[in-house]
């Protein structure tokens, strides 16, 4: 490449002007935990779903002591089409002593194994386990829980498209907190009977620090403006230099490694020729770069998996 990157610029630690910008648990999530702990009774195994690009930092720990702990419960790290697949082991290596059953899936991909094997070690799960309240039962219920757009709709999805040859039967989208505090029942296996609960995306109340809290945003699951898109998009520069990840210099053909974030934005808005028209303070008018477009394409471009495959979390495995 001929590029030039230059380390010693770039920054060691990422300073969070306004903190009270992770301040962010809406009264919904609330009313949402509430809600599935009292369903719990119901159910013979929880299906924790979470992003494999945030394995870490991206678990909501609130599930140990609320949700987990009684049934049979398997860790999804789903989205593994946009992380290096050479650090599973090290991911599965570092959760061990936490979760005894960890599957990773791609659910925009129908021959992925990791969902083939989900149903089958569900039901074995269940099948070896004490169901107390529920020995009598006649159906399977399992409940899938996780942070916001992990894609558990899209589980559930593929999960039906396997077993039922019917999907869709819950909405996917692009936006956090799509699902909100109702639970539905979804049917997903007719011989054995079995049901799964589908729950509203659930955020720590209180985000354990500056980092995890950006790691959470830059993977949408907390919606871009109550963040900003452009402390969103420095935060990607800081992480991708600290990384030694130098892609985003051919994605956004820039010259050279730069951890100045107004330098990049300014580069992408004038490339996508994305200027704003405004007055000055002669009222003379002038153009400047459309700053928030280029933070939103940057992010987009990471989303995308367009700057490689990465995992977020590789310095915490
Ligand atoms: N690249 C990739 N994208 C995925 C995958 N699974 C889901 N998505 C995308 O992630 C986004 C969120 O998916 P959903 O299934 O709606 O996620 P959710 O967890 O149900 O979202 P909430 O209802 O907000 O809690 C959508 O844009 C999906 O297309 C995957 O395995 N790989």
């Amino acid at each position: 490449m001929s590029q030039k990157v230059t380390p010693d610029t770039f920054r060691s630690v990422f300073k969070l002007v306004d903190k009270d910008v992770l301040r962010w648990f809406p009264g919904h999530m609330g009313r949402g935990l509430k809600r599935m702990q009292q369903k719990l009774r119901s159910v013979d195994c929880i299906i924790e779903v979470h992003d494999a690009r945030i394995p870490i930092s991206g678990r909501n720990t609130d599930f140990k002591y609320t949700i987990s702990g009684i049934k049979p419960h398997i860790l999804v790290l789903n989205k593994i089409d946009l992380i290096d697949k050479k650090l599973i082991p090290k991911i599965q290596e570092r959760l061990k002593d936490e979760y005894q059953n960890v599957v990773f899936t791609n659910c925009k991909d129908q021959k992925c194994k990791g969902v083939k094997k989900l149903f089958p070690l569900a039901k074995d799960l269940i099948q070896k386990s004490d169901r107390y309240n529920r020995a009598d039962a006649e159906d399977n219920c399992m409940m899938i829980i996780g942070v916001p757009n992990v894609g558990k709709s899209s589980l559930i999805n593929a999960l039906r498209i396997k077993n039922l040859n019917k999907g869709n039967a819950t909405h996917v989208g692009a936006t956090p907190g799509i699902t909100r505090s109702v639970l539905h029942k979804i049917k997903m296996c007719e011989d054995p009977l079995f049901y799964m609960l589908d729950t509203p995306g659930i955020l720590t109340p209180k985000i354990e620090n500056a980092e995890v809290g950006l790691k959470l945003a830059l993977c949408n699951t907390i919606q871009d403006h109550l963040v900003g898109e452009t402390i969103i998009a420095d935060y990607l520069l800081y992480w991708l230099n600290k990384n030694g990840h130098f892609s985003y210099m051919d994605v956004f053909q820039l010259e050279k490694a730069t951890d100045n974030i107004l330098d990049v934005l300014t580069q992408i808005s004038v490339k996508h020729n994305k200027m704003l028209k405004i007055r000055d303070a002669t009222n003379n008018y002038v153009y400047k770069p459309d700053l928030d477009y280029a933070a939103k394409v940057m992010i987009k471009s990471f989303r995308n998996g367009h700057m490689g495959k990465i995992v977020l979390d590789e310095d915490l495995l």
